[in-house]
């Protein structure tokens, strides 16, 4: 094949796990024929090809296309664990944005904006801005290439950028981003203040090697790397007496409030590892919570959109420690193309 012929074909899969459990039993021809119908809002070559009535009709608006098939098509068929759900969570808006390819969005750093606007505007990129500093683009958009000083932005969903509002981190503190990765939420709290002190870990050491990458693109030296599993009994170890006044736990989880993303994950996901996440947190929250300094703040997220993983966390973190919520919540993405996440604030 082609190129052309593989971004077709790519396409053709994405909008057919986009359907998730619906029509599962029907031919793989009529249920992929579905899904470019129901997840496309403009002329489509292939579905002219291939049923131009259904082409016909595929500017309407979504509930009436969802009639036009086979059946009725409900939240709990496009993903069946919506009694699951957190409560703040828009169970139709959520399901039916799955249909939706997500969009890309980027965080410009310092006061760069007027700049970046300027690059795209003169490659005719179409975006909006959200707040001062968030960039919606398409999807396809070839960033790194219109960009070109990488130092400018980081590529960060609208929702993840969103959790910053809750960090509030002061010069001079001592922060722990304990489930680092390649450090998205770490240039996030070090762009907010600079002048924190900063120990990101991950239990791979190879996205550790990202992170350092990362940083320095973005300019960022003065920071401390380790490798750390956090449900060993090791830490004591690793990390001495050391105390700190932010701990930034963005957790493992089912990471199903990105699954616009990677929509194949809503057919081979089983209900039970909900649980066999939330005991994986809750595992976490208890090693680490000995870590913070007396009244320093702890930061808990996922991207995850089932009430297990999130409120019923934080409750536990109430029972188990003097820790209370102050603020935060579901962070909804679907009315956005985002994905949606949960970030709450403890003190
Ligand atoms: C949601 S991701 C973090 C994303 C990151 N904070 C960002 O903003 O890009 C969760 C991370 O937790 C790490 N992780 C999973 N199990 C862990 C464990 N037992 N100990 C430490 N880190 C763990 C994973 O390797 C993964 O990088």
């Amino acid at each position: 094949m082609g190129g052309r012929d593989r971004r077709w074909v790519s396409q053709l899969v994405y909008e057919y796990f986009r359907l998730g459990h619906w029509g599962k039993d029907m031919p793989v021809k009529e249920r992929i024929i579905s899904g470019v119908f129901l997840c496309n809002t403009s002329d489509n070559d292939f579905l002219r090809a291939i049923n131009s009535n259904l082409n016909d009709q595929v500017t309407l608006p979504l509930n009436e296309k969802m009639q036009l098939l086979p059946g009725s098509i409900t939240p709990e068929q496009l993903f069946p664990w919506t009694r699951a759900l957190s409560a703040d969570v828009d169970a139709g808006a959520f399901t039916t944005a799955l249909l939706k390819q997500p969009r890309l969005f980027i965080r410009v750093r310092g006061n760069r904006l007027n700049k970046v606007k300027a690059l795209l505007d003169n490659a005719a990129i179409s975006y909006d801005v959200i707040g001062d500093q968030t960039l919606s683009l398409p999807n396809s958009t070839k960033i790194e290439s219109l960009l070109p000083d990488k130092s400018w932005y980081e590529i960060q969903d609208a929702s993840s950028q969103a959790t910053g509002a809750l960090f509030k981190p002061q010069k001079d503190e001592k922060w722990w981003d304990c489930c680092a990765a390649s450090g998205g939420k770490s240039i996030l709290l070090k762009d907010q203040q600079p002048g924190i002190q900063l120990l990101a870990s991950d239990i791979r050491k190879s996205i550790l090697e990202n992170l350092r990458q990362r940083f320095a693109a973005a300019g960022i030296r003065q920071y401390d790397t380790m490798v750390a599993d956090l449900t060993a009994g090791n830490l004591p170890t690793l990390l001495g007496k050391r105390q700190f006044d932010g701990i930034l736990l963005d957790a493992p989880c089912s990471g199903s409030g990105t699954w616009g993303r990677t929509p194949e994950s809503i057919s081979f996901f089983k209900e039970e590892e909900i649980g066999r996440f939330q005991q994986l947190q809750q595992r976490i929250v208890q090693n680490v919570i000995p870590f913070l300094k007396k009244g320093g703040v702890l930061i808990y997220i996922t991207c995850s959109v089932f009430r297990q993983e999130n409120e019923e966390v934080i409750q536990f973190i109430e029972q188990v420690s003097g820790l209370r919520k102050q603020e935060g919540g579901i962070i909804p993405g679907y009315d956005k193309g985002a994905d949606t996440m949960f970030a709450v604030r403890m003190q």
